[in-house]
């Protein structure tokens, strides 16, 4: 596979904070109150060969997770982790893995399970074990998720901090800098947890949090400039979307012209979306977007199919049929100007959470959806072609992704955009996909989303849709028998995609856009709204 460019990361000119990954639902959390405080962090499966590290972390987090460390086949760490000398905190299982490792009689299954809140009563010991609760007085109030507890204190430790259920709830070595909380200091109902956090990692570790989007920005240019060199042609997917669009300004920013944008009309896009891209990307980036047709083809393939993940797969493949296609046309068409040159590269607006959900331990959890960015589309361009993979954004969360946006100037509709995922109305289409039932799905939607923009409630909502239960039932409409389609309204807050809650409408609200739907969409014959939360349920319809 051609070298990946993504060691070039901001850990070679920030602090960085390595949080090795136990699976824990919250991970990521850890990482963005550390990025929130500036300090920059990066996280890795738990299971990271610290040999293979290339750069040096000024502190480690192990983070929580579902296993019991006690289990056969639970992950652990590389026990050269703690040869690094650097601070470690623990947290959760993190903090059962520290004990386990010293003596593995150290954890076992709690009398109860754990969940919510808790007091923790801090114990003071000395200045050197007290750095870590510094400044949060003798209690504070916690968040606990777990069964397993503790049941002796490892040796060479102390306990800095004790609950009604937990002895040892958090735990500092006599002299090293390792330290061990029970609690998660990473969610929000650990009101404090941030100041445990910088605790952590500006006082003990010492990282300056000097991590600011605005450098991020300029190192990012130079870095793209250096990558792509003086000819090379870059390729880009880009979706309007605001990932990919503010990849694609960086790049612009960076070669010029040398970046090619391309959107594939899927068939399956929102209303108008194509035409509106391309308006915005010339108005605003100055980017010539190339829109490629391919609604018919899309169609072709989805045929018949009504199989989720097959349906993924088909776009995923149809994608990179294109983008080959393309890369042969821009090099014919660049031949003889003054930007001749191989296409070399591919941007993609890959996000952290991808990433993320890629290096669980466990393997890609790829097992819930197959997202057609990641996994299959680079790797078929990148060997088939020889093509080296851009992707700029890939170690940033979508709420920093929004602020570099603002920072290159990217108008406010398009920073603020709810996201559109690649394979489109096709994934909110339960059953087999046409042309009649994405144009409904389409129309139903468009009329959604106008009602959440009139009403003021387009910035309160993370992301909304209408999708489509192609079973039918029955209704009547104006005296007449009609069977038809079901449309499913959702609306999601969250701040990061992974878990999300259902947006409360005004019942009046809710009964409008079914009224108007049911009037303008032909076919449909009723109109339900999702309530379920994620988890269980997911954004996406499919
Ligand atoms: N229709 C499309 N044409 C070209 N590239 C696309 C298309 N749809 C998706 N992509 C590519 O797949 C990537 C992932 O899509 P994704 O929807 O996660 O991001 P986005 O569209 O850039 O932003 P958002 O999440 O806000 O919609 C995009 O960044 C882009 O590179
Ligand atoms: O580009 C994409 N390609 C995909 O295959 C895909 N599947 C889901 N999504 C988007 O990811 C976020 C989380 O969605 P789920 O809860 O449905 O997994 C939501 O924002 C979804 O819109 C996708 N984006
Ligand atoms: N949240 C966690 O890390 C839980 C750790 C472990 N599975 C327990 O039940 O205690
Ligand atoms: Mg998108």
């Amino acid at each position: 596979m051609a070298p990946n460019v993504k060691d070039e990361a901001p850990h070679n000119s920030f602090d960085t904070i390595l949080v090795l990954d136990f699976g824990s639902q919250t991970s990521h959390l850890i990482l963005r109150r550390l990025r929130a405080l500036g300090v920059f962090a990066e996280l890795l499966p738990c299971t990271t060969k610290i040999a293979d590290l290339t750069w040096k972390p000024k502190g480690i987090v192990f983070s929580g997770g579902p296993a019991s460390v006690y289990d056969e086949g639970s992950p652990h760490v590389d026990p050269a982790v703690f040869d690094l000398g650097v601070p470690i905190l623990g947290i959760c299982y993190g903090c059962q893995e520290i004990a386990w490792r010293i003596d593995s009689k150290n954890v076992a299954r709690g009398e109860a399970r754990e969940y919510g809140h808790a007091d923790v009563t801090i114990t003071k010991v000395n200045s050197n074990v007290d750095r870590l609760f510094a400044g949060l007085g003798d209690e504070i109030p916690v968040f606990m998720s777990h069964y397993d507890k503790l049941v002796n204190l490892p040796t060479d430790f102390v306990v800095i901090g004790a609950t009604n259920n937990s002895e040892y709830a958090s735990i500092a070595h006599k002299e090293k800098p390792i330290f061990g909380v029970q609690f998660h200091p990473e969610l929000e109902h650990t009101p404090r947890g941030t100041e445990i956090l910088r605790n952590f990692s500006v006082d003990i570790c010492g990282a300056q949090p000097n991590w600011k989007m605005g450098d991020f920005t300029q190192l990012e240019i130079a870095r793209i400039r250096e990558l792509v060199g003086e000819r090379a042609l870059v390729l880009g997917a880009v979706s309007g979307g605001v990932d990919s669009t503010v990849g694609a300004a960086l790049m612009r920013e960076a070669i010029g012209d040398r970046f090619k944008a391309i959107l594939i009309d899927t068939g399956c896009m929102r209303l108008n979306e194509c035409e509106t891209v391309k308006i915005n990307l010339g108005k605003h980036l100055g980017i010539n977007l190339t829109v490629v047709e391919a609604g018919e083809l899309f169609m072709s393939r989805l045929a018949g199919v009504s199989d989720p993940e097959k349906k993924r797969k088909i776009i995923g493949s149809t994608f990179i049929d294109l983008f080959e296609k393309e890369a042969i046309r821009i090099e014919k068409e660049a031949e003889n100007t003054p930007n001749s040159g191989k296409v070399e590269f591919f941007l993609q607006g890959t996000l952290y959470p991808d990433v993320i959900e890629s290096l669980s331990f466990r393997g890609p959890s790829a097992t819930i959806k197959t997202h057609h960015n990641v996994g299959g589309l680079p790797e078929r361009m990148m060997n088939g072609q020889g093509l080296r993979l851009i992707e700029p954004l890939r170690l940033l969360f979508k709420d920093e992704v929004r602020a570099i946006g603002r920072q290159l100037g990217i108008h406010e509709s398009l920073v603020n955009r709810h996201p559109f995922p690649g394979p489109g109305i096709a994934i909110r289409i339960l059953g087999d996909v046409t042309k009649e039932r994405v144009e409904i799905a389409r129309k139903a939607d468009n009329i959604f989303i106008t009602k959440i923009k009139e009403a003021g409630l387009y910035d309160q909502i993370s992301q909304a849709f209408a999708g489509l239960d192609t079973n039918r039932s029955v209704g009547v409409f104006g005296d007449q028998r009609v069977w038809g389609y079901i449309v499913i309204l959702r609306a999601v807050r969250t701040k990061d995609f992974m878990s999300a809650d259902i947006f409360d409408f005004d019942t009046s609200f809710l009964k409008d856009v079914s009224r108007t739907i049911c009037n303008q969409v032909e076919g449909v014959a009723r109109v339900v709204y999702d309530l379920t939360s994620k988890p269980p349920g997911t954004i996406e319809l499919e």
